[in-house]
């Protein structure tokens, strides 16, 4: 890599409800191999004004990878290793609320993780570790969210519980309204282990979710299809990318600085093996993502 890849940059991930992002300059597809993929994880860079950007599509081209085989891992290792340090995830989601109306951003600030098929840490055997995450997303990322939204005039929720599923079927009826009575906001498959990983890895983390239907709970409205996620997303795409945009120039003027919600420093109380017993590859590939790894 150049010197110059290594220069901050704001990642921002795209799912079912943003493919690409529009109106950036010095555009470059890049191919960042990890330790943690055999393929390399494709993202493409480009300046927004003075602001460096990189841009990952969890699905891939063309949506060709579901929810549940996405090396999140590599991808978020990737973002890591060139240059980002705050990661802004975009999701399409359903809404387990009735104020939340389909058309509306939600700033997420908590989840319900209940994938069970994916890899969700850069620990394991040999370097055993266990970082803070009572509050999974960045509050200085999430002021700024909310204050770009509400400049837009976006239909805003300022805070919102995430429930992730495994899928790829979307729930029955009964499990729907288990998530409401937890305390649901918005439901989707894609938010966990974005989250846990962009923590471990130093990283400041927020996610915009976008209400795109009811789920199947709500009656008087359709169960949720595929198509309705794909038609509602193509109505709101235009206000996702200008959120996007403005997003990254607000969050750019800090993005040198270590954010005081702990987010840079995550790893500091983290680490449980005594470091004469720390497994050598296990060290070697972590320091891929977090260059600091053997000092702490
Ligand atoms: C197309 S409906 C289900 C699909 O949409 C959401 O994708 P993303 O989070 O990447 O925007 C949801 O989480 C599912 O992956
Ligand atoms: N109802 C829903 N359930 C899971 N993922 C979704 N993505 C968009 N709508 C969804």
């Amino acid at each position: 890599m150049s010197l110059q890849s290594k220069q901050h940059r704001i990642g921002v991930i795209g799912g079912s409800g943003l493919q690409g992002l529009q109106g950036l300059a010095h555009v470059e597809h890049i191919e960042i191999k990890t330790p943690y993929s055999d393929t390399p994880v494709n993202i493409t860079t480009g300046q927004l004004g003075d602001v460096q950007l990189a841009f990952l599509q969890r699905h891939g081209v063309g949506h060709r990878v579901p929810p549940a085989s996405i090396n999140v891992r590599a991808n978020m290792a990737a973002l890591k290793h060139i240059g980002c340090r705050q990661v802004l995830s975009l999701s399409a989601v359903g809404s387990l609320d009735e104020n939340v109306a389909p058309g509306t951003f939600v700033v997420v600030d908590q989840f319900i993780d209940r994938t069970i098929q994916r890899e969700k840490t850069y620990f394991g055997p040999g370097l055993v570790g266990h970082v803070p995450f009572g509050d999974p997303t960045c509050a200085r990322m999430r002021d700024a969210l909310i204050n770009v939204s509400r400049e837009k005039a976006l239909a805003l929720r300022i805070s919102g519980t995430y429930v992730v599923m495994e899928g790829p079927q979307f729930s029955t009826r009964a499990e729907s309204n288990l998530y409401r009575q937890w305390g649901g906001t918005i439901i989707g498959m894609t938010g966990m282990p974005e989250a846990k990983l962009a923590r471990e890895a130093e990283m400041c983390y927020a996610m915009v979710a976008m209400a795109t239907d009811y789920d199947c709970w709500f009656s008087g409205e359709l169960p949720v299809t595929a198509s309705m996620v794909s038609e509602r997303m193509a109505k709101i795409s235009a206000s996702a990318n200008a959120l996007v945009a403005d997003a990254a120039t607000y969050l750019s003027g800090a993005n040198g600085e270590d954010c005081q919600c702990g987010c840079h420093r995550a790893l500091d109380t983290a680490i449980m093996t005594a470091p004469e017993h720390r497994d050598p590859e296990m060290l070697s590939r972590f320091e891929f993502v977090v260059s600091r790894i053997r000092q702490i």
